[in-house]
């Protein structure tokens, strides 16, 4: 039975997804993403699972910037979790009195026009998860008059809903990675998501074009791209891709090779399932077989055989 990491304590978005991914496991809760990806990568836990992007907020920057510079981890399955928030308080709490309310940052972009319209008052304070935020306002002496989370939060401690479903929209959707220290990677399944970090040689006219290229001529479908600050000054970026396919696939495979010589440094983090089963669509002459008989026809060419 595996020993998972994740953003916990119990009751978060994660730990559903964690449920979902594997539902044997035994479940480490951490305090934050950075926590839990550390535990995966001192070998505390077997993996981890992470929230990557959302529907609404966009990028997790924290996990970006975490799979970027940390120890290497690699990413072996994902998961899209619907999110659905509600307003949680102690009983007895009404909500025109509601003063504070504590939730994690996505939560509070995933509703702000409800925060607008029904708490316009009241101060909006970050929590390192949703269902931390749960657990401080179940607290007889807390600070906060409610919290935003899931409901299975307020039925874990305690607390009444007094609103449901406040999310902005009611199909947003939060993406989950499993991750795993270095190791053998994932089959590929014919529905393969591959994920990668390149950091660039040299600033130049044209750098971002030349990475897309390796791309494009090759036939990859790009699926997400995020620059992300290096931190050595304003106008130094590093580029997250994920994209269609896996490293097994020869197409996808000549495209990392050509990043590899063009680029400063290429982290791969990992081919996987995608979890909404979409296959690529095979451009013509990028499919493994017509790599296979491009690469027969070049070792006749250099033998003389013309
Ligand atoms: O706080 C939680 O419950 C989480 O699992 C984190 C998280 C996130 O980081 O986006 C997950 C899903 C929701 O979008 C809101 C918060």
């Amino acid at each position: 039975m595996p020993r998972l990491a994740y953003l916990g304590p119990e009751g978060t978005f994660t730990e559903e997804a964690l449920r979902l991914l594997d539902p044997t496991a035994e479940r480490l809760p951490c305090a934050n993403v950075p926590a839990a990806l550390n535990a995966a990568r001192s070998g505390e836990a077997d993996g981890a699972v992470v929230p990557l992007e959302n529907s609404i907020e966009g990028a997790i920057t924290t996990t970006l910037d975490e799979f970027a510079w940390g120890e290497p981890l690699l990413i072996t399955a994902e998961l899209l979790l619907p999110v659905q928030f509600s307003l949680l308080a102690r009983p007895g709490t009404e909500i025109p009195h509601i003063k504070r309310v504590y939730t994690h940052p996505a939560a509070i972009t995933q509703c702000r026009a409800f925060i607008t319209r029904e708490v316009p008052d009241a101060v909006v304070v970050a929590a390192p998860s949703t269902a931390a935020a749960a657990q401080e306002v179940s607290l007889p002496g807390s600070p906060y008059d409610a919290a935003i989370a899931a409901r299975i939060a307020g039925e874990h401690y305690g607390l009444v809903e007094l609103a449901t479903d406040i999310g902005d929209r009611s199909d947003t959707v939060t993406r989950f990675v499993r991750v795993a220290r270095p190791g053998p990677l994932p089959e590929p399944t014919g529905s393969d998501r591959t994920t990668l970090v390149v950091f660039l040689a040299d600033d130049h006219p044209g750098a971002l074009l030349e990475m897309l290229t390796e791309f494009s001529v090759r036939g990859v479908n790009l699926t997400r791209i995020e620059s992300r600050p290096t931190g050595d000054g304003i106008g130094r970026y590093f580029f997250h891709f994920d994209f269609e396919g896996h490293v097994a696939d020869a197409r996808v495979g000549e495209a990392l090779a050509g990043l590899h010589r063009i680029c400063g440094e290429v982290r791969f983090l990992g081919s996987y399932p995608r979890a909404d089963g979409i296959a690529p669509q095979i451009k013509r002459g990028t499919s493994d077989s017509e790599f296979a008989e491009a690469g027969g026809w070049l070792a006749r060419v250099r033998a003389g055989q013309v």
